[in-house]
């Protein structure tokens, strides 16, 4: 019996072919010969059998013909949804990786991101980022900016140009000894946050929202923490920082805020941990610290390259499971070197096995889990999942058409493989020119118009 919507627009698409995706139950559903039909607003209108194709066209009255037929080596998944992700370090990524956190902020990403007072320079930047992770598959990403108003506006508005759906955090930061001229008063700072909100709020767009940034409690004062809290509970909106990342930072913290119980509780006081909050890092959260991430709703973003990238640490993903805590994946660019969500699938499973050969007794990560983090767990830990993340009916559809034999593809197909397997092969072995269709909320994205090239 097909799963379908009672009252429905009209169907604009419909795709037969295999689809994979998660639920909240099971980790990798493989639907083989499915049926799915897109609405006119761009959401799931029905997901059914193939074989039930008559039924389907009289009830939402499209036509056989008009269906779009996958290969037998194609499939269809959710898109990728990138939790965590610097697009104003785009420029560096992949270089400037041999130091730890505090001393790479200073020495690479703070004089870096101080350019961005040029919107010339924030316009080739954030253009060439939203293209290069749009075409790898990242149909929702959760982006920090820098301390500058024009340049986060105007990455709000290439990214709704492009038509991807984006949080974008117009980074806040009162405190910063080492870079004198990156940084604001605590008044700039609140009132330049409440103009970018208001501002990108005014334009409308319908996939991007802004995200209340506090860069992490060092880089922050009391004060301005408070003000950020209130802001984003007067207006409802989603926040995101950063959390116990390096055991240097952790330190620092206690060091900074010595009246407070741990970092998480800094967090905390100042109303910045609610179901609308994600957190990086984490990798030294204690698991009463977890405890108060899963009474708040709040969510974490594991970004494994950044982790190993930096030597900051190794997250215990099965602990933070095990606690109920929301979490996704992030690419933390470019503390993490690769802006495509494939490699934090990859890293993931890899820092995964670096804690089995550590402890045997660990239970190591499954690619159908990490599959789901990088999914539904990342529009669950962004507070999506009422819209993205699977193909349930009701939800947008933001999906990646992927071949898996694509011509000049990075991977060989030796004989004809189940669903299942072909799914983890282009986990771990594909790109970009595997995936030759992005959908976001029904929009094909990828490949780009003429107007987008
Ligand atoms: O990985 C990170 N990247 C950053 O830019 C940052 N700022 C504070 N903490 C951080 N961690
Ligand atoms: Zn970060």
């Amino acid at each position: 019996m097909a799963n379908s919507s009672r009252t429905h627009t009209d169907v604009s698409h419909v795709y037969r072919g295999t689809f994979v995706h998660s639920t909240p139950q099971t980790a990798l559903q493989v639907l083989e010969d499915a049926l799915l039909g897109v609405d006119t607003d761009g959401k799931i209108a029905f997901i059914g059998k193939g074989s039930e194709v008559d039924t389907l066209s009289q009830t939402f009255g499209f036509s056989a013909t008009n269906i779009t037929q996958l290969a037998p080596h194609e499939f269809f998944m959710p898109g990728l949804v990138d939790t965590h992700i610097h697009a104003s370090q785009y420029s560096y990524a992949g270089t400037a990786l041999d130091m730890p956190l505090l001393q790479w902020l200073n020495t690479y990403t703070f004089p870096v991101e101080s350019r961005f007072k040029d919107l010339e320079f924030a316009n080739k930047v954030y253009t060439q980022v939203v293209r290069r992770t749009l075409r790898n598959g990242t149909t929702t990403a959760c982006y920090h900016a820098t301390i500058h108003t024009e340049a986060s506006l105007l990455l709000g508005q290439i990214a709704n140009d492009f038509g991807q759906r984006a949080l974008v955090g117009k980074v806040c930061m009162d405190r910063n000894n080492s870079v004198k001229h990156y940084k604001e008063t605590s008044q700039e700072s609140q009132e330049e946050t409440c103009r970018f909100i208001a501002e990108l709020l005014n334009k409308k767009y319908p996939r991007v929202k802004p995200v209340v940034t506090p860069r992490f409690a060092p880089s922050c004062t009391g004060a301005l923490l408070g003000q950020l809290g209130a802001i984003a509970k007067n207006n409802n909106l989603h926040i995101q920082s950063h959390i116990s990342e390096n055991v240097e930072e952790v330190k620092l913290v206690k060091d900074m805020f010595p009246e407070s119980e741990s970092y998480t509780h800094i967090y905390h006081k100042y109303n910045l941990l609610t179901d609308k909050t994600v957190m990086a890092h984490g990798c030294y959260l204690s698991d009463e610290e977890l405890n108060l991430f899963r009474e708040t709703g709040a969510s974490l973003s594991h970004c494994p390259n950044s982790n190993i990238s930096l030597c900051s640490g190794i997250l215990n993903v099965r602990n933070v499971l095990k606690h109920k805590v929301k979490l996704g994946l992030g690419t933390d660019v470019a503390g993490g070197y690769s802006a495509s969500m494939l490699d934090a699938v990859r890293r993931a499973l890899d820092s995964s096995k670096v804690l089995t050969i550590q402890d045997p007794e660990h239970e190591t990560l499954t690619f159908e889990e990490v599959f789901r983090l990088a999914t539904l767990g990342g529009s669950q830990a962004l507070s999506m999942d009422d819209q993205t993340g699977n193909f349930e009916v009701g939800k947008d559809f933001d999906a990646l058409r992927v071949n898996v034999a694509a011509p000049g593809g990075p991977m060989d197909l030796i004989q004809s493989d189940a669903p299942k397997i072909l799914l983890e092969k282009f986990l771990n072995l594909g790109d970009d020119r595997n995936i030759v269709e992005v959908f976001v909320a029904g929009r094909k994205v990828v490949p780009f118009t003429d107007k987008n090239e």
